[in-house]
């Protein structure tokens, strides 16, 4: 992908640093929100899902509390968090509201990304709010997270949603003009890096870490994170939030920052990364119908396909879509648990909510979940 290619991103996840935020940890920079966020209304304009992804809690707590550094423990930082989410997403929605859109708080920790059943549930609701016409902001689910299950940072939970949501643009808004071949902060003669893969080498010894104080992963995190989010195929842009329209002129293909270039194409990225990683939970038989239209027309699996289901398996894992002489077609995560999907089976989905009492999705597995073998 090339930067002109970035105009035809369907999906944008927007990142939005602390240290940017803050405006150097004096409370949130209303002016720069209101910045980015009409930038962001003007995506939506033009039809594109947009993702923001917001650090700045703890600053912004900081700020209420009056805290003068940023607290040590984790029960303070927990507690900075709250109040200053409040903050935060009062701020978001009340300019979001200026251009007649509506915004979602969702707050993640990293369990609900690493279990496949809440991966499956965060990934539903946020492509439903993303139909509704909603821009989800996201953070941390600080007063919950302990140490363990932390984020490090929001750069790699920029991209765990771009995994998540399948975007295919990742921006990083952060305070420096993008990522220099040293830290610029302690080296002024330090040089901009304008494109590079993600798998080159040089990375490793640019990315330092943050000196501010605010934002805590510097570039390391966000290299890092460039690298995650090419896992699904998704382009990264590192670049400075104070840019006048720099979320626009990104998008439009315009050198700014720096590209951090993924080596897959996104469906292909998906699919590869499907294959490698799960372990296969269970077997559902399709009829020859089914195989014909997975094999030759790439579909969703319906469950009306499904001749049997075998095995102990949960909405998320991944199954084996076997043919009748038990060879195997594909594999994908599954929408329905075992129990229910052998009760769905052989069923149109117009049944699901009588034959389960509830109706989730049409697709017993989505084609975007669905490698063929
Ligand atoms: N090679 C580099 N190029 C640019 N900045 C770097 C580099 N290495 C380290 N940094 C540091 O990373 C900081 C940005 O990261 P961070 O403070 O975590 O910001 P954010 O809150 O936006 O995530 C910069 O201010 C800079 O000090
Ligand atoms: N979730 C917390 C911490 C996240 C954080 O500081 O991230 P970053 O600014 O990207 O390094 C917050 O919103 O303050």
């Amino acid at each position: 992908m090339i930067r002109s290619d970035f105009r035809q991103a369907q999906r944008v996840v927007v990142k939005i640093g602390s240290s940017l935020l803050t405006d150097g940890g004096r409370g949130l920079n209303k002016q720069a929100i209101a910045g980015w966020v009409a930038q962001m209304a003007a995506l939506r304009q033009l039809g594109v899902d947009v993702v923001l992804v917001s650090s700045g809690s703890v600053a912004e707590g900081m700020s209420r509390l009056k805290l003068k550094n940023r607290p040590k423990t984790l029960h303070e930082l927990q507690a900075a968090a709250s109040v200053g989410q409040m903050g935060l997403v009062r701020r978001f929605e009340n300019e979001f509201q200026q251009h007649e859109l509506l915004a979602a708080q969702v707050l993640l920790t990293h369990d609900d990304l690493s279990d496949r059943q809440r991966y499956l549930n965060a990934r539903s609701t946020l492509l439903t709010l993303l139909g509704f016409g909603v821009v989800p902001v996201i953070n941390e689910n600080d007063a919950v997270a302990t140490e363990e299950i932390r984020f490090g940072d929001n750069d790699t939970l920029g991209a765990l949603v771009a995994n998540l949501v399948e975007a295919d643009l990742l921006i990083l808004l952060t305070d420096q003009t993008g990522l220099f071949d040293a830290n610029p902060s302690l080296y002024p003669d330090a040089k901009l890096i304008s494109s590079v893969s993600v798998n080159d080498k040089l990375l490793d010894e640019v990315a330092g870490e943050s000196i501010s104080g605010l934002g805590r992963g510097g570039m390391f995190t966000k290299v890092r994170a460039a690298r995650l989010a090419a896992r699904s195929g998704a382009a990264t842009v590192i670049v400075s939030g104070s840019i006048e329209d720099v979320i626009k002129r990104v998008f439009q293909g315009e050198e700014l920052g720096s590209y951090l270039i993924p080596n897959l194409a996104p469906l292909v990225a998906r699919k590869q990364w499907l294959a490698g990683q799960l372990q296969l939970k269970g077997t559902v038989t399709l009829d020859d119908g089914a195989v014909r239209i997975l094999q030759a027309a790439g579909k969703s699996l319906l469950a009306v396909g499904v001749k049997a289901v075998q095995g102990k398996f949960k909405r998320g894992d991944l199954v084996s879509c076997r043919d009748q002489n038990g060879v195997e077609i594909a594999r994908g995560l599954i929408n329905y648990g075992a129990e229910d999907a052998a009760k769905i089976a052989g069923r149109p989905s117009g049944e699901f909510q009588a034959l389960l009492g509830y109706a989730d999705e049409d697709e017993l597995i989505h084609r975007d979940n669905l490698v063929l073998i």
